[in-house]
């Protein structure tokens, strides 16, 4: 478990390269962070070109949750280590041996490019989701049950750790123990509208429950002035 605002990564969604970069550098005068998350929406606007670019140095979570055969997902976790990421994702749902092949890709990418192995993690229940959801996909809920299901299958496939909601973290934690990584999104400060996350939860509950780090997006970078809402959630975290 890590303390406070150290643990958050900051994600910009957005597919403007001028507005990601200007949030980068206002985001850099405030209190320290864990980095930035780069997911789908500014990857594929700008792929590792721009990522690099716009994440200048900062620890990189490469939000792909790839989702694939084995052999794709495998090629796609080596061609990711490229960035050195500090965290690179894979949807649990793509099975076990699709789970294995991606963390014998970071060890073999990580050797032959010379770069930090990136905790390898598996996304359990989309933070968007909750149980009615999951039984209009056939998944078998509650949405607790799947996330510790996926979670175990997971952590038995030698991936570093999983991506659930907040109100997983207790469940998780006894579960999987001390060193298993918990990567916590759907995290909203009582200031904050939920908008499309379901399975929520305050940045201070969620620490409190066992995360080890946190993914903030909206909150932050949708405010008005963005770097007074990331010292309103430092001194939320304090
Ligand atoms: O289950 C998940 C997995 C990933 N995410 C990602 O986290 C951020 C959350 O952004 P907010 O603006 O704070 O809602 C976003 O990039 C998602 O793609 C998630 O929310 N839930």
């Amino acid at each position: 478990m890590t303390d406070g605002l150290e643990s958050v990564f900051i994600a910009l969604d957005t597919s403007d390269p001028l507005g990601a970069r200007h949030l980068v550098r206002t985001l850099g005068k405030g209190p320290r962070t864990a980095g930035f998350k780069i997911g789908k929406e500014f990857f594929t606007a700008h792929g590792p070109v721009g990522t690099r670019e716009v994440t200048d140095g900062y620890p990189l979570f490469l939000d792909l949750k790839f989702h694939d055969i084995p052999n794709t997902v495998a090629g796609a976790i080596r061609s990711s280590l490229q960035l050195r990421p500090a965290i690179v994702n894979v949807h649990a749902s793509g099975g076990a041996a699709m789970m294995r092949a991606a963390a014998q890709a970071a060890d073999e990418a990580a050797t032959a490019f010379d770069a930090p192995r990136p905790w390898v993690i598996a996304v359990t229940v989309l933070t968007s989701l909750d149980d009615s959801d999951l039984d209009q996909v056939g998944q078998a809920g509650p949405a607790r049950e799947q996330v510790l299901r996926l979670a175990r299958l997971a952590q038995d496939c030698g991936l570093d750790g999983v991506v659930c909601s907040p109100r997983e973290l207790a469940d998780l934690r006894r579960h999987c123990g001390p060193d298993f990584r918990l990567v916590v999104p759907g995290i909203r400060p009582d200031w904050a509208d939920s908008g499309d996350q379901k399975r929520t939860m305050t940045p201070g509950e969620a620490i409190s429950a066992g995360a080890d780090r946190l993914v903030i997006g909206r909150p932050v970078t949708a405010a008005k002035d963005p770097l007074a809402a990331l010292q309103r959630l430092a001194s939320d975290l304090a």
